[in-house]
């Protein structure tokens, strides 16, 4: 059976190249781009009051105020020595004047205006340029799109940007037993909660194109249900049926689609029957039906090639250390990764950790690993874990 390292180097090395598109810049939350954006003019391109007062040629306490600007107006006013214009906030300052000085610090009466707070020369104008100058890099390529980056580029009138695609994921949960919410409860059935479960997992981390499929535990139906999903989808994400009973037909059904298997099971603890394959450039993953270890196998398999299809440039799971609360037994070599706390750098364990059991995932905050040639950890002893944040 292969190590975790070596099924992570293996999904790395199926990798298809992500690829380019064009989307609408407000829908691009998430996405990242493909091309630096330059800046096709200054930011601002005028320049801009910064306060609501009033534009004055500095070094004087009393103007004459000649003429008002305010946001939007093509200001066309020269200011003369003495002469001062009324201004808000936004607004393009006039030719000749150099400063700003904010109203509560004048006194005007009729057209006279009168200082009685000198500001600096230059005060409250934003400069032409000042944030950004035509033709320098506005947002690197391989930024991801924030609600800044996105009012950045709306800021620039842009209405598309170059991005690497979302893929289009489609998941198939396979079992006779599943019921969907409407249906009645039955004796032997359950509720299909991985299906939900995970298109979640997608929309919590920037992939919200999603389709669901369902396949009851059938060889032909089990097939087929593969084979539409792999003409709709760039990536598939089957629940259940790998294992090796005789109604598990996920593993034939994808031999008989021509998916290449690249490795099947893991020295890992949950999710052992994890299956991994590629069709082209599609990508295949079959997550152990248990639903813990359906969450543990996206997380620490699927979410980093999820990032890098996504053209996200630090696609793997980050880990960082914590000490143990209290003590932690792996007795079966295998890699074990368990639902955590992590709060002050203390790692919480909570119970429930089987693979059928859910609970322990919602108040958990991190996926914590004990290496397979680790057979205990005692309390207060380093570990390793990874954060389950969105992305
Ligand atoms: N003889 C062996 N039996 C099993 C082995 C083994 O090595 N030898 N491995 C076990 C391990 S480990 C796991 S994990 C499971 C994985 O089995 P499958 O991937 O074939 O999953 P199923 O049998 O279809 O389901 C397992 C379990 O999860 C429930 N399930 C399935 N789909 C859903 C869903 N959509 N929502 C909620 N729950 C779901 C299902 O009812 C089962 O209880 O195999 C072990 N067996
Ligand atoms: O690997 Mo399975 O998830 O142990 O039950």
């Amino acid at each position: 059976m292969i190590s975790v390292n070596q099924a992570r180097q293996f999904i790395r090395d199926h990798s298809p190249t992500p690829v380019i598109t064009e989307s609408a810049t407000g829908t691009a939350l998430g996405k990242v781009l493909a091309a630096p954006v330059y800046a096709p003019f200054d930011l601002p391109h005028f320049r801009q009051s910064a306060m609501d007062g009033y534009a004055i040629r500095h070094g004087r306490e009393n103007y004459v105020v000649k003429g008002e600007s305010k946001a939007g107006d093509n200001c066309t006013l020269k200011l003369a020595e003495g002469e001062a214009c009324r201004i808000f906030t936004g607004a393009m300052v006039p030719e000749n004047a150099d400063t700003v000085v904010i109203q509560e610090h004048t006194t005007v009466s009729g057209q006279n205006l009168i200082l009685h707070k000198i500001p600096r020369a230059g005060a409250n104008i934003r400069a032409i340029g000042e944030q950004i100058r035509k033709g320098s890099p506005v947002l690197q390529k391989g930024t991801k799109l924030n609600s800044a980056g996105i009012g950045m580029l709306a800021g620039f009138g842009i209405e598309k940007v170059e991005v690497f695609a979302v893929p289009r994921i489609g998941i198939i949960a396979t079992g006779s037993e599943l019921l969907s919410p409407s249906d009645k409860p039955e004796p032997g059935k359950i509720y299909d909660s991985n299906t939900l479960m995970l298109k979640t997992a997608l929309i919590e981390n920037g992939c919200p194109g999603v389709n669901i499929y369902r396949a009851k535990d059938e060889k032909t139906h089990t097939e087929h249900i593969i084979k539409q999903a792999l003409q709709e989808n760039d990536i598939l994400l089957i629940s259940g049926g790998i294992s090796v009973g005789e109604y598990d037909f996920v593993q034939g059904a994808l031999r008989a689609n021509r998916v290449k298997e690249i490795f099947y099971k893991v020295n890992h603890k949950p999710g052992k029957p994890l299956w991994f394959g590629k069709k082209d450039r599609k990508t295949v993953f079959a997550l152990p039906g248990n639903p813990a270890s359906v969450l543990t196998c996206f997380y620490i398999y699927v979410l980093p090639e999820l990032r890098r299809q996504r053209g996200i440039t630090e696609p793997e799971n980050k880990w960082y250390r914590a000490r143990t609360k209290s003590k932690i037994l792996n007795p079966k070599e295998k890699t074990m990764f368990l639902r955590a706390y992590i709060e002050n750098g203390i790692a919480e364990i909570p119970d429930g950790q089987s693979s059928a059991m859910l609970h322990g995932f919602i108040t958990a905050n991190a996926i914590a690993m004990i290496p397979e040639n680790t057979s205990v950890l005692h309390e207060n002893q380093s570990i390793e874990y990874m954060l389950m944040e969105y992305n």
